[in-house]
């Protein structure tokens, strides 16, 4: 299919709204983590407005499920409600039976008969997406519904592309809506306003002032009871090709001409073709010391939980600025964030500064405690002084309100048949083909735990080093606030972060 037709059909914004859920997963480890707590905010916000059948191998029945998930928006850190949960409740029920088994085909068939509209969400092992679909169609369950698969989507360009044609000799494109809860997340999809609602970026926001781009998801938790999952699937595939993809995409697209969803997935694809194909020699793998011991981690697993990489976009805007994105579990703080290093002035008026003149930095904090940081140079005191890098920032939950958590969002686009906020094929080729001469592993460098990860990713992006995110963005509101030791980088840059 050529790509405008593919764009057409699958972000069509007029899609059915489902009349029920079905929760495929619903006693698994994201549903507990992420959908039942969201679930339950959708419904105080009074959007979630359909009945959920949860589908699992577990001997649940309606009043375990009603159990497990009081619990799972109790740990999700909110207070029940018992009214409003006496309300999710009573349209939470469960069918049980084994995937591979025609018969639970036909329980759940009853349990959706004379419903109307279904969407079935997936949140179950990717290699069971294609055998659920198969046992929907061949139960006549795949009319009147669509199919919403949870990440990742295949393992490599092949097993995508395999996939996709094998989800759609079941449910034809518009009723195939594939996850990335990146772009169901408030922050995420911020940065698209970030860039094109403000003047003031846009001549910046190339090669003429940007040195390079760093996108950082670091984890301070390791891979606790997912061993046998993230086993067989690594850093790269777990969080880079799709959701720190996203981010990049977004950094660096060029605006839609216009603001529609098929002219926004155009603009993302654009995008993702003109990225080169990643050189394994700019690729630092690592894994933390005791992975190994992790259940369901094969012996000798050679599986990353550490990546950093260095990409290079081949259009017009970015040629010869190196974008640097790494992930890993079991690092020194917990957040997503990315920063903009600005090249430096062209003349050195202000030598004498402690080293060099810091960059300007644009820091823009993703989660956790969003929010945009300008780290910025001023004049300090009294004349004769040197300047100082002072951060001038807004904390958006502050500012601007809370936000919805990304899974609200998704699961209510699944429902109200919302595709523009899923994940567009040929955009998910692209990434398969981004990563395709990295996805065999190395042998990954073991890191400790605590830390940022093997010393060799220290030096990948050479010159001024990675810019840590700290646990907190660091936000001053006024100069008197700035400061000659910025707070943002709790560690300072050691001689190892220098070329
Ligand atoms: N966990 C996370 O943080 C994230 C997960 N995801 C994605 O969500 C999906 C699910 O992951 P996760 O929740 O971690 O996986 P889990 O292994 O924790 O849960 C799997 C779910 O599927 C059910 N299941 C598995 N096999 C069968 C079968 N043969 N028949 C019936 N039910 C079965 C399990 O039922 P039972 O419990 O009864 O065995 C359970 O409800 C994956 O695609 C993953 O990539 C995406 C983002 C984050
Ligand atoms: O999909 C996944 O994402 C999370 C990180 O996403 P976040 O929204 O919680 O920051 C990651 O921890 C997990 O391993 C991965 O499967």
């Amino acid at each position: 299919m050529p790509l405008s037709a593919s764009v057409t059909s699958t972000h069509n914004h007029d899609l059915e709204h489902a009349d029920i859920l079905v929760l495929y997963g619903i006693t698994g480890d994201l549903a507990k983590k992420m959908l039942l707590p969201a679930l339950y905010k959708l419904t105080e916000r009074g959007m979630l407005t359909v009945p959920v059948v949860g589908v699992a191998y577990s001997d649940f029945d309606d009043e375990a499920l009603r159990a497990h998930a009081r619990q799972s928006v109790i740990d999700a850190g909110y207070t029940i409600d018992e009214k409003l949960f006496a309300k999710f409740a009573a349209d939470l029920s469960i069918v049980t039976g084994d995937f591979t088994d025609p018969a639970i085909y036909a329980k759940i068939g009853k349990a959706v008969a004379g419903k109307g509209f279904a969407a079935h969400y997936l949140a179950i092992p990717p290699s069971l997406f294609d055998k659920v679909a198969a046992g929907l169609a061949e139960a006549g369950l795949n009319k009147n519904a669509r199919l919403v698969v949870e990440k990742p989507f295949g393992h490599d360009l092949a097993s995508a592309r395999q996939l996709e044609a094998v989800l759609e000799q079941y449910f034809d494109r518009d009723h195939l809506l594939r996850v990335d809860h990146f772009l169901g997340d408030e922050s995420v999809e911020g940065l698209g306003t970030f860039r094109f609602a403000n003047t003031l970026l846009a001549p910046v926001w190339d090669r003429s002032y940007i040195d390079n781009v760093q996108i950082t998801l670091a984890e301070d938790f390791d891979v606790a009871d997912r061993g046998s999952f993230y086993d067989a699937v690594g850093c790269l595939r777990d969080v880079v090709q799709n959701h720190l993809f996203q981010v990049m995409t977004l950094l660096a697209m060029d605006p839609p001409n216009v603001a529609d969803p098929q002219a926004l997935a155009l603009e993302k694809w654009r995008l993702l073709h003109s990225v080169r194909t990643i050189d394994p020699a700019d690729v630092v793998r690592g894994q933390y010391e005791g992975y190994l011991d992790v259940k369901g981690v094969k012996k000798g697993s050679e599986t990353e939980t550490y990546i950093a990489l260095r990409l290079w976009i081949d259009n017009w805007r970015w040629a010869g600025v190196p974008f640097y994105i790494r992930s890993g579990k079991a690092l020194a703080v917990t957040a997503t964030e990315v920063c903009v290093q600005l090249r430096r002035p062209p003349s050195e008026l202000f030598r004498g500064l402690a080293g060099d003149v810091p960059p300007n930095l644009i820091r823009i904090r993703l989660e956790p405690g969003a929010g945009i940081a300008f780290e910025l140079m001023a004049r300090r005191g009294e004349r004769g002084q040197l300047p100082v890098s002072f951060p001038m920032g807004i904390d958006f939950e502050k500012v601007l309100g809370g936000q919805a958590k990304p899974y609200e969002n998704i699961l209510h686009a699944a429902v109200v048949g919302d595709s523009s906020g899923f994940a567009f094929f040929p955009a998910i080729e692209e990434s398969w083909r981004i990563v395709g001469k990295i996805l065999e592993s190395g042998k990954p460098t073991v890191y400790k735990s605590g830390g940022w990860g093997p010393d060799a990713a220290a030096k990948l992006p050479g010159g001024d080093g990675w810019h840590n995110p700290a646990e907190e963005l660091f936000y001053a509101t006024h100069i008197g606030e700035a400061t000659p030791e910025p707070k943002h980088n709790p560690e300072p840059k050691d001689a190892a972060q220098k070329k």
